[in-house]
């Protein structure tokens, strides 16, 4: 289900007066859909539910007993009588109505099969995610409806009670909407522009505020349920909107612009290309959300344009021709001239030759036109003011290593424009800085001359490794990172180097086992997760009841940057929740009383922080692989006893 709410979808709304006609006409429909809708829904839910029916005891048929309710329904756990489900009607969240629903109850016996420990099911997952629930503000949903031995005092940590609801689009409402667009413009000729103001005038989803988003975008990626409508005719078979109604937004025929809009779709951080990224947007680094490009300053005069380059490209070659005897640009279609000066915002310097290629006119017409946009005489004299004010950057890295928020700002980094110059740490490859960045780790290749496998043995330690980070396939050449077969042992998690291991029951619940031989430092996997805020204390009481706690939060880091264990799973300042979105390594038990035979480490990836799980030894197969939690962990029992504690006595008060 799509979810309609997103930052933008909530654009500004135009400064479109709504008449009264409009406002009329869309409350009218409105109000006919709505109520045609939730006649269909309560008979086709009686259907299904009709379906579902004992046949072999009429009596029980739901169809016989249930109306659907027009608003919603939830089930109560049944207190005091466990074979009776309640149906209830809300209006306004009070209950207007509550039927009882009888259900057979059967007990199932199978004394010959040991009970499984106790599951929490999780989404899984690859990489890190953040989610919504940081502010602590929302309710991640209503845990346990069923289980009486929940504290249900737990919603108290909410101001409202519904706020596991907050921010979801429902979809019901959607299908509403869908209907009354396609009504307004079909039946009542009103136009696309006209119902979108209405609809961000009234507060819904926009019609396609962008050609990715909106109403028409969610509505075409979902399934929509085939609604008989009053005139008894089904969705299918009523006139369809046309195919490219809504879709004549104008796009910009700058190249420059069209780029930037793009931008805004991919992941800011350079190094990602997931779509729709949720680790490094909606976070406290959304800082980094995609800057636009800037416009580049040429540095090269049409003399120095023919230095460049020897080699005649044959398409009436710039260089072939004195400048004499240069065409007119004149004649050339102007979308192809604004296609030419777009592209010498991103890249003034690129050679004619390839100009012409891109915007398909001759190299001589792409040259007088560089030269019309790009004037030499001013060219030359912004250099040489450029030349003067260029002052020597200074390289002070006796800040904390890890970075945070990677640069991105005008100019070089040596001034306190960039983040990585103030806080006097080194730029990252995520930075946006050119490669070349006097700042930028260096990589390994110093002390990694004669050791081509920057494995933790080595008797020269590897720098990369010291400094807690994995090698970076553009700087270390010498341990040939950036080689899929390289010999370097510092690009695990980079190449997905893990060792296998299963899950199956152990001492504690389920634990994990190695399927393979293992050796020391043999990474075993990534420690992946929600990352979360510190502050979101109602996870504690689930993890109380269930007594299964997936996270570490101390923020101490590997303190000599050798490979011990850094007592944590959390990174600074953040935390990683593996209990309902994670990999198998949230499966490793504590070791207590025993020691360890593996360990987790905070290792910084190309800028990003994450968490690695790598053997402390070698590991036959078959042995439980196993951590230590720390202290800190453990101790985490106690506050979630104390969250608790506060909660029972706010209830008290309040009754
Ligand atoms: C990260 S999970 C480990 C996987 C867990 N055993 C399971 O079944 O999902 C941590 C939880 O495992 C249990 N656990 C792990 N090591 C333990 C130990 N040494 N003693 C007691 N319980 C342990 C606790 O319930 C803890 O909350």
């Amino acid at each position: 289900m799509a979810d309609s709410n997103s930052d933008s979808d909530n654009e500004v709304a135009p400064a479109v007066e709504v008449t009264g006609n409009l406002q009329r006409a869309y409350n009218d429909v409105y109000k006919n859909v709505q109520e045609e809708f939730y006649a269909w829904k309560g008979a086709y839910a009686v259907e299904i539910l009709a379906g579902l029916a004992d046949p072999d005891s009429p009596e029980l048929s739901p169809a016989k007993q249930f109306r659907m309710p027009r608003a919603c329904f939830q089930s109560v756990p049944p207190a005091s009588d466990p074979d009776v489900m309640y149906v209830e009607d809300y209006d306004d969240g009070m209950i207007v109505r509550s039927e009882a629903l009888p259900s057979i109850v059967f007990n199932l016996e199978y004394p010959d099969f040991p009970p499984h420990p106790p599951y929490q099911y999780c989404t899984p997952a690859s990489r890190n995610e953040n989610t919504d629930l940081l502010n602590n503000k929302r309710a991640p949903f209503v845990p346990f409806p069923e289980d009486t031995a929940f504290r249900y005092k737990y919603l108290r940590s909410f101001k409202k009670r519904d706020q596991w609801r907050a921010n979801q689009c429902d979809p019901d409402e959607e299908v509403m909407q869908y209907e009354v667009v396609r009504r307004m413009y079909i039946d009542r000729g009103f136009s696309a522009e006209d119902i979108d103001v209405i609809l961000r005038a009234c507060g819904q989803t926009p019609l396609r505020p962008s050609n990715e988003t909106g109403l028409l975008w969610n509505v075409s990626q979902r399934d929509l349920p085939q609604i008989v409508w009053g005139d008894h005719l089904s969705s299918s078979s009523k006139p369809q909107l046309p195919p490219h109604f809504a879709q004549n937004f104008p796009e910009p025929d700058d190249i420059f612009e069209q780029i930037n809009r793009g931008m805004e779709k991919f992941c800011p951080n350079l190094n990602c290309i997931t779509h729709n990224c949720h680790v490094h947007v909606d976070y406290q680094w959304d800082v980094l959300r995609t800057p636009p490009i800037e416009p580049k300053e040429p540095r090269c005069t049409s003399n120095k344009l023919r230095e460049m380059t020897e080699l005649s490209c044959g398409n009436e070659c710039f260089l072939d021709t004195s400048e004499e005897d240069m065409e007119d640009a004149d004649d050339v279609p102007l979308s192809d001239q604004r296609v030419l000066h777009g592209l010498l915002k991103i890249e003034p310097d690129m050679l004619p030759c390839h100009l012409a290629m891109i915007c398909r006119m001759t190299c001589r017409i792409a040259f007088t036109l560089r030269k019309q946009n790009i004037d030499d005489e001013d060219l030359v004299l912004e250099i040489s003011s450029r030349r003067k004010s260029k002052k020597k950057a200074g390289l002070n890295f006796s800040g904390q290593v890890p970075p945070t928020t990677p640069c991105a700002h005008a100019g070089p980094c040596s001034s306190a424009a960039c983040g990585c110059f103030k806080s006097k740490r080194y730029c990252e490859r995520n930075c946006r800085c050119e490669g070349d960045c006097a700042r930028r780790w260096p990589g390994c290749n110093s002390s990694c001359r004669q050791n081509l496998n920057c494995s933790n043995r080595s008797r020269r330690k590897c720098k990369c490794r010291l400094a807690g980070r994995e090698c970076d396939p553009e700087k270390c050449t010498m341990c040939h990172a950036r080689d899929t077969h390289t010999r370097c042992k510092n690009v695990r998690l980079q190449l997905g180097r893990c060792k296998r291991f299963e899950v199956k029951s152990s001492t504690y619940g389920l634990g994990a086992f190695a399927s393979e031989k293992i050796r020391a430092d043999d990474c075993i996997g990534e420690y992946v997760g929600e990352l979360v805020d510190d502050a979101v204390e109602h996870r504690d009481i689930i993890r109380r009841h269930s007594g299964l706690n997936y996270v570490g939060r101390s923020s101490v880091r590997c303190p000599n940057l050798e490979y011990v264990f850094s007592q944590c799973f959390g990174m600074l300042g953040t935390t990683i929740d593996s209990h309902w979105f994670g990999n198998p390594t949230r499966f490793l038990n504590d070791s207590k009383p025993k020691p360890p035979n593996c360990a987790a480490v905070e290792t910084l990836v190309n800028g990003d922080r994450r968490i690695v799980i790598f053997a402390l030894e070698d590991i036959r197969k078959g042995t439980e692989l196993t951590l230590d939690y720390g202290p800190g962990y453990w101790g985490k029992e106690d506050q979630a006893m104390g969250i608790e504690n506060d909660i029972d006595a706010e209830s008290r008060r309040e009754e």
